[in-house]
């Protein structure tokens, strides 16, 4: 029932996690403050009894008597001080409680938003890879940028709710304990009041979703501008990108207009209604006769609550507006429908004999009825050895890493490393044996040497430099003013193409990987540069297992075996030595590579 009436709530669970034990606190503050507020209030009773000379409790209800005998002792100028004082010393104690609870509920919130982030960014290093390849980054950006921060303000929404909530209560019973008759005739208003709210602000649900998913949409077309600068230029498609952009916000626009005059009806509503119970429970009470003073303290109890409730319905508005917020964080965070990371206990130390792709089969997810993309391929790659995977553009060489590195798994066949199942062995292991250096791995934005010594924090800058030398960076590296501390920037813009793919290699060879997997990752290297590159790999032979992807001759001349891959096929698998003459395409054509 909960789940159905506050939206998000197991977002809220989650973020307040083990700080749900403070809330008792936040509410016996919030109770005992209002409490306070409420003597205070009821103090007013003697005070206007002796201003305006009426002392007769005989009508007044006991616990309305109970206030009149306070301070009865004294003579009347003396009984006003005491009075006076007393309610002065209350509002001070209230307000310190109440400053405590306002620390206390800062101190949740602030938890409770740094938790939300945190169980995002972990979710999405958790996730399984193939998450990436199905769901639109602007989606995701969003999420982490943008509607986090709604479900942050929720929490500080329910908390402030529960603060109120505890102030209405109390104030209701004192209420309560003043006039029964009156108080019956607040509760049928105020009950009302919420009906009509309730029934308002479940319109919000529809917009709010509107505003989160044109967010989305805006997101995306934000990182367009921010990855296609060069792009956008060369064709000349500012104008229209322009266009396209100016339309994503501009519908953002329309749906925050819509939201936002619907949730800003509802306050001014809300106060209209309000001042109309009010004015009903004065009448009211005249009506039936309840003393001066007993209607005044009523009235002002009315008019502290008033706040209180409409805060209640404002925090519940702004709840079924950021309802859609809300489902996206909790949509994010929910594992149950996400593809899960690779499993495997088995331990891996290196590689014994090698590895063997057994009939593998392979379809991207959410592909629909898309392609087959490897079609039960079957080939070796054995230890100590280089194994070239080769074919046209599309054959599937890519998605053999992928595989290889676990980032997807087999639909059918399976890849077996010395005879065991890759699925059953511990992925953390097995990829702490393997050191990939690709084009879609991206350099960090940190120093060349962070970049070089990235998932091998423990390596020397000695180490580092070594590998560096082995990728033919060291040279332009030493060149740089700042040597091995420059900076890269954002995927290492400030570099060259090749500097960049240099400095990849350098990072994957300080790993010192049993399987080494290249997959493109020199083809913007110069000739010289690459020769030198090519005769390190060389010099892994026999020890080290290395596996390259390239459309070059030149780059995959030192390997021991070749894998010919055609339209997701493999045509073969060959000892370069027997086709060491050929050219690529000389080499195509023989195995009938389309
Ligand atoms: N994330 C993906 N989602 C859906 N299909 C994909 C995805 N990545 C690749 N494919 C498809 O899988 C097929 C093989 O792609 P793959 O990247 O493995 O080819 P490749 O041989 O490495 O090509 P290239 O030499 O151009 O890099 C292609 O038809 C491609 O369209």
């Amino acid at each position: 029932m909960l789940r159905l009436v506050l939206p998000g709530l197991p977002v809220l669970r989650n973020a307040l996690g083990g700080h749900l034990r403070l809330l008792p606190a936040v509410v016996v503050l919030g109770l005992v403050a209002s409490a306070l507020e409420g003597v205070g209030i009821g103090l007013v009773i003697p005070m206007l009894s002796i201003i305006v000379g009426h002392d007769d409790s005989s009508q007044m209800s006991s616990f309305s008597a109970f206030f009149q005998k306070v301070g009865s002792g004294f003579d009347n100028g003396e009984r006003l001080i005491v009075i006076s004082a007393i309610i002065v010393a209350l509002i001070v104690l209230k307000n310190i409680l109440a400053f405590s609870n306002t620390v206390l509920t800062t101190f949740i919130y602030g938890k409770a938003s740094h938790s939300i982030r945190s169980a995002l960014s972990e979710q999405l290093l958790r996730v399984g890879y193939p998450f990436f390849l199905q769901q639109d980054p602007g989606r995701l950006l969003n999420i982490i940028s943008n509607e986090s921060w709604r479900a942050s303000d929720a929490v500080q929404t329910v908390l402030g709710a529960i603060v109120n909530a505890s102030a209405a209560v109390i104030l209701l019973a004192f209420l309560l304990l003043l006039s029964w008759q009156m108080t019956l005739l607040v509760a049928f208003g105020l009950a009302a009041v919420q009906l009509a709210h309730a029934v308002l602000s479940a319109s919000l649900k529809a917009p709010s979703r509107s505003v989160t998913s044109h967010n989305s949409a805006l997101a995306s077309r934000m990182l367009h501008l921010v990855h296609a600068g060069q792009l956008i230029r060369i064709f000349g498609q500012e104008q229209r990108e322009k266009a396209v952009f100016d339309g994503a916000s501009d519908a953002v626009r329309r749906a925050g207009f819509v939201l936002q005059t619907r949730q800003g009806a509802l306050p001014l509503l809300t106060e209209v209604l309000h001042a109309m119970l009010f004015l009903g429970v004065v009448v009211g009470a005249w009506f039936v006769g309840v003393s001066f003073p007993v209607i005044v303290a009523f009235v002002v109890l009315l008019y502290r609550l008033q706040p209180h409730m409409r805060s209640l319905q404002t925090a519940w508005s702004q709840l079924q507006g950021w309802s859609g917020s809300m489902e996206e964080v909790r949509w994010l965070l929910d594992s149950s429908d996400k593809p899960q990371p690779p499993e495997g206990i088995i331990p891996f130390h290196g590689l014994r004999q090698g590895v063997k792709f057994d009939g593998v089969t392979f379809r991207y997810p959410d592909s629909g009825s898309r392609a087959v993309v490897l079609h039960s391929a079957s080939f070796e790659i054995r230890k100590g050895r280089s194994t070239a995977i080769i074919g046209r553009s599309g054959a599937g060489k890519t998605t053999v890493v992928n595989l290889l590195c676990r980032f997807v798994e087999p639909d059918e066949g399976v890849t077996l490393v010395d005879g065991l199942p890759l699925s059953q062995i511990d992925p953390t292991q097995w990829r702490s044996q393997i050191a990939l250096a690709s084009q879609e791995l991206e350099l960090v934005d940190g120093t060349i040497l962070e970049n070089i010594t990235y998932g091998q924090k423990q390596a020397t800058a000695a180490e580092a430099e070594r590998a560096a030398k082995s990728a033919e960076a060291h040279e332009f590296i030493e060149k740089l003013p700042q040597g091995y501390q420059t900076v890269v920037g954002y995927r290492g813009v400030n570099l060259s193409a090749g500097q960049r793919q240099r400095i990849a290699l350098a990072r994957a060879l300080v790993r010192d990987p049993d399987i080494l997997i290249l997959d493109e990752a020199t083809n913007a290297v110069d000739g010289l540069s690459e020769a030198a590159i090519v005769e390190t790999l060389r010099s892994r032979a026999g020890h080290r297992t290395t596996v390259v992807i390239s459309h070059h001759r030149s780059t995959i001349s030192f390997c021991d075996d070749v894998v010919i891959l055609s339209g997701g096929r493999v045509k073969g698998q060959t000892p370069l030595a027997d086709l060491a003459s050929l050219s690529m395409d000389e080499l195509y054509e023989l195995q009938g590579v389309d």
